[in-house]
């Protein structure tokens, strides 16, 4: 088995791919190898609604989430069931995130199987999340499986791989295609189809419907994305292929080192600095808000400087007066603060006494 690149973290290995593609067998498949080759990976799977796992997951989303109870109390149906079990799963994979790391020294690989229902990962925002999360912290991979032998139809072919283009885009990492069940037919037809673009043609004269012309013009837009994706048979029920998936999954990584891993630190920088850039607002505002105090804050030191301060720099001020303001403090606190008091309150008393008085008499006056 070839290693997995240079790298000591564990390498994320995502199977997307359509209903029915073979996703859990490969996932069985590829974990039953590395049992083998004592090297046991850490499992996850991601699929709220499959009813029997071939294989036993380290983390198991269905764990955590019912997804028969998700869609009794949001009363969903089957997919949104799985999209909010999804959503609810990604709320909490920081954790999982923690897992992966603890167990970092002991697998070699993370394998993640997904849910049939391939949108609910790749056009959630849960799926993104997930990707992202595992992206930024270890070398990810995304594997699509596919059926070959329901893609010996050259337009049929297509459509999946239109649809591993788009993922390609959605997920922007490395990437392998998986080219299932070659048991059943062997994928050179489809490899083919792929290096020479007059082959493909030939098939597609077969075809008379409309899209056949659409499909002419697709094989040519996707020549750029054939000549750099990494194209792996296997058969998972037999266990056929998978030297050169872990060869090509060695390619991959490589790749992630090269090319994702700058992207994703630049990513985490501007995210790191965009959140100094939130704190230090955030203490603006609160600088701004306590303006009044910093006045005060400015009477009670009575420093010239102090208007040049922000308020918890005065606030800190105030429990370091020098000698001379604890001096005037102290001479303050020699003030006899009853007879100032009184002093004031004298004059008003006598005031209010004299006017009551007046009333009284102009009162009996009138009443004469
Ligand atoms: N002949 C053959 N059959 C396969 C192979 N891999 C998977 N299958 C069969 O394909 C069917 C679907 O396989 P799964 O592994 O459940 O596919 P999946 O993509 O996980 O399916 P969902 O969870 O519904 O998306 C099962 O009947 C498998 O036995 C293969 O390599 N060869």
């Amino acid at each position: 088995m070839a290693a997995a690149g240079e790298s000591a973290a564990p390498v994320c290995v995502l199977v997307l791919g359509m209903a029915g593609s073979g996703k859990t067998t490969f996932v069985q498949c590829l974990a039953a190898h590395l049992h083998g080759q004592r090297c046991p990976p850490y499992v996850i799977n991601l699929d709220p609604a499959v009813h029997e796992l071939p294989f036993p997951a380290n983390i198991d989303i269905r764990d955590t989430v019912k997804y028969k109870e998700v869609m009794k109390q949001y009363g969903l149906g089957p997919n949104g069931g799985i999209v909010t079990s999804l959503n609810l799963f990604a709320t909490r994979f920081d954790q999982v995130m923690k897992f992966i790391e603890k167990r970092q020294n002991a697998s070699k690989y993370v394998i993640i199987d997904t849910p049939g229902q391939i949108e609910v990962f790749t056009w959630s925002a849960s799926g993104t999340i997930i990707t992202e999360a595992l992206a930024s912290s270890f070398p990810s991979v995304v594997v699509y499986v596919m059926d070959t032998s329901r893609s010996t139809n050259p337009i049929t072919f297509m459509s999946n791989m239109l649809y591993a283009c788009s993922i390609l885009y959605k997920t922007k990492l490395p990437f392998i295609v998986v080219m299932n069940k070659t048991d059943i037919i062997d994928h050179s037809f489809a490899v083919e189809w792929m290096q020479d673009f007059e082959t493909f043609q030939d098939a597609l004269n077969q075809e008379t419907s409309y899209v056949s012309n659409l499909t002419r013009s697709m094989s040519l837009v996707l020549d750029e994305f054939y000549s750099s994706l990494k194209v792996v048979g296997v058969s998972a029920v037999l266990g056929t292929g998978l030297d050169d998936f872990f060869v090509q999954l060695s390619k991959a990584v490589e790749e992630y080192e090269r090319e994702y891993r700058p992207e994703y630190e630049r990513l985490r920088k501007t995210l790191e600095k965009a959140q100094n850039k939130q704190k230090r607002d955030q203490l603006e505002r609160l600088r701004k808000d306590m303006g009044p105090v910093c006045m005060q804050g400015n009477t009670l030191a009575g420093s010239d400087d102090a208007s040049a301060m922000g308020p918890s720099e005065l606030i800190l001020t105030r429990g370091n007066l020098d000698e001379d303001e604890e001096e005037r403090e102290s001479d303050t606190d020699d003030i006899d603060h009853e007879v100032t008091e009184e002093s004031h309150e004298e004059p008003a008393f006598k005031n209010f006494m004299q006017e009551t008085r007046m009333r009284y008499q102009r009162r009996s006056s009138e009443n004469e």
